[in-house]
């Protein structure tokens, strides 16, 4: 297991210069103040450059599109069609080719010039976030300014460094002094003498920090105790050192991060999507990186992170659907409600990996026959080639065999859906090898089945693979190290991560969600928040108290607000109970919505609202037989109350008026 970086713990003030946030103004203000004009000064020269330059770039896409255009009308003159002879179809292609080449090197340059206004475009409110000055061994220290994506004029030294580039290690890593980075594969040794963050807001420099280490950062603090909107929003300019490590971690095989609740798991994970982009951006296109969501309200949540980076949505979407679309593309009929349960499969490989029964001929005459070593896996998989080679591909694998008997005949039930799919892949030995990158979200809910399916089709895909333990909800238990075992025996290696700092919610949030979370008083959880105030409990409390009190906080503060209850059919009826009392927009969510509706109110499954955040929370019934659970009520417990940022109300029984 990897830990966290010990830099991350050390709690070293740091050296503030902003106005708003200067507190030894005595001992800071000169230098600070010639400082800030300085900096200001070099803002106001980036700022002034980004608005040139898209200026520059206008004028340069409107000549070549000029151009391109002249050049067609040209071609279209020029090139006459004449395919009289060999010779002169050999010449009129010619001719069509080159006029296809000069009209692909003018869409080219346009593309390259709308790439660099669209990055321009992306720094123009926020040139940059930090600065480190590196001394590379000259004892001279050169500034670098890092920013969330990079810019250069072609041809010319960066203006700006992107936040993925090799040197901005450094900064993440937080450390101070003589360190080093890894470009090209080459370590390079050099002394970090300056890290400085930034507020800037469009041509504005709104404070600056010097800083010895990213813990108890003032602008971090101040990003997690601002209102939250519906959507989740990247941590460029604050990703603390631990994080950092598992962004940029390209060793691993398959990473797995275990992380407590509100620790940026997606984030990271986000985060980790947009830097293999930049590192793999020569030979990894966008369609190569698959993401998997527990559901669609949760992929609308993070649907602003990347492209608020520069770059594009991965597709993204539940395994369960993506196994019933890989399913049909076998021609097995399967639907989503074939999967909820345990399936068992690893026996099927069992079985497989078994010499074939003499008695398995009547139904595939000759798989028996020759060596009875042989698994019979081997043999289907033969026999399936041969299939191929004969180009005789069934439409419908389900018919292909008589799966029933064999099943029967190999001792295992007739199969289901699930089943045949993965009969079909191991036979098939199908490989979803286009996708380099495989990333999944709230890992502790796949169950076995579901991770055996992974490791077969994903065989050849690096895996990041993020969850909290803590976190399931129902159907099983997540054991981390089980499932390292499990990718053992498939011959991958599982770098493990745990991430214990919690950024979501206040200390006394966390606390509180900590005690359920298996140790006593969650003990290590470490909140990054100040305490805030203690979550209010009520033991029995009216629907028309309810109201009121939603009504009060409603008004009294800004941003999300959720009621979270134990499924649907409860999130229904407090829907009904509140009915008209409450003067406030509210919706119920379900697990078919695709957007969250804009209310003042949400009322919300907790399965629903995992990996979800708010503002403000209630939790209603608090004590039920849901939350009461022997095995997993602590688990729904912890996820419940770990949703709030700011507030968290628990109402332990919600009784109804008389
Ligand atoms: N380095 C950071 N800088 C700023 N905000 C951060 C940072 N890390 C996490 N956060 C914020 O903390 C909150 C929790 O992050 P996130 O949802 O990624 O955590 P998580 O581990 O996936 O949570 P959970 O598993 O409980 O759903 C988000 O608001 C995120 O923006």
């Amino acid at each position: 297991m990897t830990s966290p970086s010990s830099t991350s713990l050390s709690h070293i003030p740091p050296t503030i210069y902003s106005l708003e946030l200067r507190r030894t103004p005595a001992i800071l203000s000169f230098r600070g103040d010639q400082m800030e004009n300085l900096e200001q000064t070099h803002l106001t020269k980036v700022v002034a450059f980004l608005s040139s330059e898209l200026d520059r770039l206008d004028q340069l896409i409107n000549t070549i599109e000029q151009e391109g255009r002249e050049t067609k009308a040209n071609l279209a003159q020029d090139t006459r069609l004449n395919f009289d002879s060999f010779a002169d179809n050999v010449d009129t292609f010619a001719n069509i080719e080159s006029g296809n080449r000069q009209i692909d090197a003018l869409n080219a340059k346009v593309d390259r010039a709308r790439s660099q206004q669209r990055k321009a475009n992306l720094l123009l409110p926020q040139a940059y976030f930090a600065r480190i000055d590196l001394d590379f061994g000259d004892a001279v220290s050169e500034p670098f300014y890092l920013g969330k994506v990079g810019y250069a004029k072609p041809d010319e030294e960066n203006i700006v460094y992107d936040w993925r580039t090799p040197l901005a290690d450094v900064y993440y890593a937080g450390k101070q002094g003589p360190t080093s980075y890894v470009a090209n594969g080459r370590t390079i040794s050099v002394n970090l003498t300056l890290r400085r963050q930034f507020q800037i807001q469009n041509n504005h420099l709104l404070g600056v920090m010097d800083t010895t280490a990213a813990i108890n950062d003032p602008v971090l603090l101040e990003i997690l105790a601002a209102p939250h909107s519906d959507s989740l929003k990247d941590i460029t300019t604050t990703i603390q050192a631990e994080q950092n490590a598992v962004i940029r971690n390209l060793s691993a095989d398959v990473l797995l991060v275990d992380g407590v609740a509100g620790s940026g798991k997606t984030s990271v994970l986000l985060q980790r999507i947009a830097y293999l982009r930049y590192v793999h951006r020569e030979d990894w296109q966008p369609d190569d990186f698959l993401l998997l969501t527990p559901n669609t309200i949760f992929a609308q949540y993070i649907k602003d992170v990347l492209p608020a980076l520069g770059e594009q949505n991965p597709s993204a979407l539940t395994f369960n659907n993506y196994l019933v679309k890989l399913s049909h593309y076998f021609g097995v009929s399967l639907s989503e409600t074939d999967l909820s349960y345990n399936q068992y499969l690893s026996k099927i490989n069992a079985i497989l990996d078994q010499p074939a029964p003499k008695s398995l001929d009547r139904f595939i005459p000759g798989i028996s026959q020759t060596d009875d070593a042989e698994p019979i896996i081997a043999r289907l998989q033969l026999l399936w080639r041969r299939q191929v080679a004969g180009d005789d591909i069934p439409d419908d694998f389900s018919s292909w065999l008589p799966w029933d008997p064999i099943f029967r005949c190999l001792g295992l039930a007739a199969p289901s859906p699930l089943q045949l799919l993965y009969t079909v892949l191991l036979i098939t030995q199908f490989r979803q090898d286009n996708i380099k990158a495989l990333f999944v979200d709230e890992v502790q809910d796949y169950s076995e089945d579901q991770m055996l399916l992974m490791m077969t089709v994903f065989k050849a895909s690096h895996l990041t693979l993020v969850g909290d333990h803590n976190q399931t909800l129902d159907g099983h238990s997540f054991d981390p190290q089980s499932l390292q075992h499990q990718f053992a025996v498939h011959n991958r290696k599982v770098t493990a991560v745990s991430l214990l700092t919690s950024y979501r919610s206040t200390g006394a949030i966390t606390r509180y969600f900590g005690q359920f979370s298996g140790l006593p008083n969650g003990s290590f959880i470490r909140p990054i928040q100040p305490e805030g105030n203690a979550p209010l409990i009520l033991d029995h409390y009216s629907v028309s108290d309810l109201a009121s009190l939603i009504r009060q906080q409603a008004t009294e503060t800004t941003g999300t607000f959720a009621i979270l209850v134990s499924d649907a059919s409860s999130a229904q009826a407090l829907y009904d109970l509140l009915g008209d009392r409450l003067s406030l927009s509210i919706a119920v969510i379900s697990a078919q919505d695709r957007d969250r509706p804009e209310t003042n109110v949400q009322i919300i499954p907790l399965a629903i609202a995992k990996g979800l955040e708010f503002d403000r929370v209630i939790i209603v019934n608090f004590q039920d037989r849901y939350f009461s659970d022997a095995e997993f009520g602590p688990h729904r417990k912890y996820v419940a109350a770990s949703r709030a940022t700011q507030t968290l109300t628990i109402i332990n029984k919600l009784t109804t008026d008389e």
